[in-house]
């Protein structure tokens, strides 16, 4: 981008799906195809898995501090998942988009829903994950290898609820091959780039072309 062109705002990236779908292996997977993008780190009051660190996965805080975090206002949107609290804090979202950069979102359709609803909802692009199937779904959340049985049923449960919300996102996927869903998520989000970096300049555009048919006429 040319130094004196005005910045456009960054787009908030809103990735949804059931549990096991493969949202967090494709947020990775964005992160290192473009570092200028910003990862959204969610506050829960989940317990840390196994290699999760605070303020990287998640900010990993007590039921109490997340209720004073939402009283403070400095949640963008929050929702109770599977039992536990899990919420985006708006400020790094803030600074990162006043600054022209995207930022990605790994949250369920409530948060996508209220970021959508939300004075940030005109720089929103979403898109929903779905499974190939649902024993391809239980077979990734127990291959993953990170939670009990009984947490598993649970998502299994709740994924019937979260996949009914497609229609709600501008862009569904179906991670079947990982490298081809990644490739599309890629596309999807070059092409909503250009059409934002493009619509500045076309009003300019469109004068002169109407310029150029007077100076023929
Ligand atoms: N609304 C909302 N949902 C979130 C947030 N962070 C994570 N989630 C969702 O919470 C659900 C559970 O996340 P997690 O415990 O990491 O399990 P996983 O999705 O199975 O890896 C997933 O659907 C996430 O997308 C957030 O900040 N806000
Ligand atoms: N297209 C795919 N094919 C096979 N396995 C996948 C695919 N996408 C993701 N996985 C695997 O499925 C498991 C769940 O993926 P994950 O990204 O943690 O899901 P989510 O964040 O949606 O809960 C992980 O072990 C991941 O490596």
């Amino acid at each position: 981008m040319a130094q004196n062109e005005a910045q456009r705002r960054g787009l908030l990236i809103i990735l949804s799906s059931p549990s096991g779908a493969g949202k967090s292996t494709l947020a990775r997977r964005l992160m290192t195809w473009d570092p200028s993008l910003s990862f959204s780190v969610s506050a829960t009051t989940r317990a840390p898995r196994t290699g999760e660190e605070d303020g990287r996965e998640y900010y990993f805080r007590t039921r109490a501090e997340f209720e004073d975090m939402i009283a403070q206002g400095e949640m963008l949107e929050h929702a109770d998942v599977f039992g536990n609290l899990y919420g985006s804090p708006s400020a790094p979202v803030e600074a990162a988009i006043s600054q022209g950069r995207d930022v990605v979102f790994d949250i369920d359709w409530q948060g996508g829903q209220q970021i959508r609803n939300s004075a940030l909802g005109k720089h929103a692009l979403s898109i929903f994950i779905l499974p190939p199937s649902i024993p391809e779904l239980e077979r990734r959340l127990i291959a993953r290898g990170q939670d009990a049985e009984d947490i598993i049923a649970n998502r299994m449960q709740k994924s019937r609820d979260e996949i009914s919300h497609w229609p709600e996102y501008d862009y569904v996927l179906v991670n079947d091959n990982l490298d081809e869903t990644e490739a599309y998520l890629k596309t999807i989000i070059a092409a909503e780039r250009l059409r934002l970096d493009q619509q500045p300049h076309l009003v300019e555009v469109v004068r002169r072309l109407n310029a150029e048919f007077e100076a023929r006429s």
